[in-house]
């Protein structure tokens, strides 16, 4: 299977404040792994690190065998982030294809990225027209466009019907049996039981690192989002 992503004692402060303590962790690729945390946990920053657009304190980031932020990486990750990234005054596929031309690659491909998120109908209309939920889709598929090797969603479902979240969820699978290497933020904890790897964050720390089935297993809740409080009670007991 092998590493996607290697983490190793990340320190990372904003502002005045520490936000990501001695971090360490791998993710594997062509997997979708999921970060879960409360809100202000670290998620974004810890994606953010990943991508290379964070400036971090200590510690390394291997991205896909690279340091993470370097040059060779650039068209090999897609990156959405939680605001939309997509011209409003734009139609979705003009984003589309514009995001397909900066990795060199024809209209058909913006095409084909809007129908794997749905948003086929409404690809003639300017994004500052979309519903939240569909801008939310177009910022997916202009992550999608250049078919990158890592895809790092930040809350990529939010805003989303429960149909539609289950149709992007079982994308994302198709995408990781494909070989491409999904990492997924999300503080849903429904969500949780849909990815192949959790990592869970509390307060800038790794508190669970291992498959939704393992985590039942370790704290006996058949619920996720019990398990995750018998961790975080745990973790305060220690
Ligand atoms: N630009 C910034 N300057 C100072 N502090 C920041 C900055 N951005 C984030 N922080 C702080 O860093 C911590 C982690 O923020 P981060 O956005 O990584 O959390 P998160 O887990 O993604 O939260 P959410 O689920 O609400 O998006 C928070 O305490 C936040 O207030």
């Amino acid at each position: 299977m092998g590493t996607a992503i290697e983490i190793r004692d990340l320190v990372v402060a904003r502002g005045r404040r520490r936000v990501l303590h001695n971090l360490s962790c791998t993710i594997p690729r062509g997997r979708v792994t999921g970060l879960l945390g409360p809100s202000g946990s670290g998620k974004t920053t810890l994606l953010r690190a990943i991508v290379g657009v964070q400036v971090v304190q200590g510690g390394t980031v291997t991205v896909l065998g690279e340091p993470a932020g370097s040059a060779p990486l650039r068209r090999r990750i897609g990156y959405m982030t939680q605001a939309p990234s997509v011209y409003a005054d734009l139609t979705v596929r003009e984003n589309a294809r514009y995001f397909a031309a900066l990795h060199g690659l024809p209209a058909a491909e913006a095409d084909r990225a809007i129908a794997d998120v749905g948003l086929a109908e409404a690809r003639d209309q300017l994004v500052g027209t979309l519903s939240g939920g569909q801008r939310n889709r177009a910022s997916l598929a202009c992550a999608i466009v250049g078919r990158p090797d890592l895809l790092v969603l930040d809350e990529p479902t939010v805003g989303l019907d429960p149909v539609l979240r289950a149709d992007l969820w079982a994308r994302f699978h198709a995408m990781a049996a494909a070989g491409t290497t999904l990492l997924v933020s999300s503080h849903v904890m429904d969500e949780a039981g849909r990815c192949d790897r959790l990592l869970l964050i509390r307060e800038g720390r790794l508190i669970a690192d291992d498959t939704p089935d393992a985590i039942r297993r370790a704290t006996r809740h058949p619920d996720l989002e019990n398990a995750f409080l018998e961790l975080i009670k745990e973790g305060a007991l220690a």
